[in-house]
């Protein structure tokens, strides 16, 4: 057959159709050599999808897999690895697995427990299941088993190939679209649409003006926030960031925003209104992210700083106040030549959210 994509290109193109295969609640492996792990996403457990999971692994033995900080919300104790394995207990439900997966169901099925930890390191398997699911943007939460082949229907893709994909996809992203939109608060204003060779997520950078490319350009990176920057939410503060960078780098007379499709700092926006609905509970914005298995902040920067790169930028001067962001970027390879605070009036909304910034998440604020 002839290939249109080159290798790089079908390694992503594969996890991208694993991914959507799991959005609907199929079934996956991740292969290792000549080793197969079936993963399952927990959160789509149900009458029907238990018993065929189960017929197509036969005797062998299904497990669990969560996530470090979703095994400490279920009081299972930490082993300092970041994916945990439990037995499946016999007298789990459906409901119940759901319930493993999901914090926000425990009012509706509190978890009963205890769980039983499986003593035995996460392997490259299991890593890469987790991941997968992320990916997904779904809970990183599975039910697994090992196989001796692939079953009929199902797709297998190389756990290595799932752990670089992220760093792979950034190092694919190709300019594919320039034009003049002229902004409030900025006229002189272009988005420029970055997209992976793989056809994975764009991410779109408004340049304003025409910053000279030997200088430290003023720039923000900004994760979508569909809630604050479209709706205007007042439960962060997002919206004035977003519109706050605009106008301060249009006063400037030029800079650059790099709006990255990383909803809910990289947990999607169905997660983030998960842990909207914690917070509801009582959660904050980090025990709320932990509870649902997920890190503080899941963002990687590589995507950003290519964008810069290509955009033909080295040095900025970061308008933010999140140290992390400084240290992602220079990471992968852009120098901060200064940070700039890029901070906002509270709203009696957001103010605990952005307490929490200070006092958990390191903010300078
Ligand atoms: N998971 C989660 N994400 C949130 C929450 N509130 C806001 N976000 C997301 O956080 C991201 C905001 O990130 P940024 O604006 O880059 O802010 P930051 O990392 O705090 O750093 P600076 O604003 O640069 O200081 C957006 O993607 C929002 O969707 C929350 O409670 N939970
Ligand atoms: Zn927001």
């Amino acid at each position: 057959m002839l290939n249109f994509l080159n290798s790089d290109e079908q390694q992503q193109a594969a996890i991208l159709r694993v991914a959507d295969d799991l959005r609907r609640g199929q079934p996956i492996l991740v292969r290792e050599q000549t080793r197969f792990l079936m993963v399952f996403p927990a959160e789509f457990a149900n009458k029907q999808t238990l018993p065929a999971f189960d017929q197509i692994i036969g005797q062998k033995n299904a497990r669990l897999l969560i996530t470090d900080n979703r095994a400490l919300a279920l009081k299972v104790a930490p082993k300092g690895w970041p994916v945990v394995g439990i037995e499946r207990p016999v007298w789990f439900t459906p409901e119940d697995m759901v319930a493993l997966a999901d914090p926000t169901l425990d009012l509706a099925t509190p978890l009963k427990g205890p769980f039983k930890r499986i003593d035995q390191e996460p392997d490259i398997l299991s890593h890469a299941a987790i991941k997968a699911l992320k990916i997904a943007r779904l809970l990183p939460a599975a039910l697994v088993a090992d196989l001796d082949d692939i079953p009929d229907g199902l797709l297998a893709v190389s756990a290595e190939n799932i752990l670089e994909y992220e760093h792979k996809e950034a190092e694919l992203l190709t300019m594919v679209a320039r034009a003049n939109v002229p902004l409030a608060g900025a006229e002189k204003a272009q988005l420029v649409s970055f997209r992976p060779k793989s056809g994975g997520v764009e991410h779109i950078a408004i340049v304003v003006g025409d910053p000279p490319r030997g200088e430290s350009v003023l720039a923000r990176l900004h994760s979508e926030c569909f809630t604050g920057d479209l709706l205007g939410s007042l439960k962060c503060d997002c919206g004035e960031q977003l519109s706050g960078a605009i106008k301060n780098i249009g006063q400037a007379g030029g800079g650059l925003i790099l709006y990255m499709a990383q909803e809910g700092r990289g947990i999607g926006l169905t997660s983030k209104l998960k842990a909207y609905s914690l917070q509801d509970q009582g959660y904050d914005t980090v025990d709320a992210n932990t509870a649902l298995g997920f890190d503080v902040d899941e963002r990687l920067f590589y995507p950003a700083a290519e964008m810069i790169k290509q955009l033909g930028f080295t040095s900025i001067r970061l308008m933010t106040n999140n140290p992390n962001k400084v240290i992602g970027l220079e990471r992968a390879g852009i120098s901060i030549a200064e940070r700039v605070p890029h901070y906002f009036e509270t709203n009696k909304y957001n103010e605990k959210y952005l307490e929490v910034k200070r006092d958990r998440t390191g903010h300078l604020l």
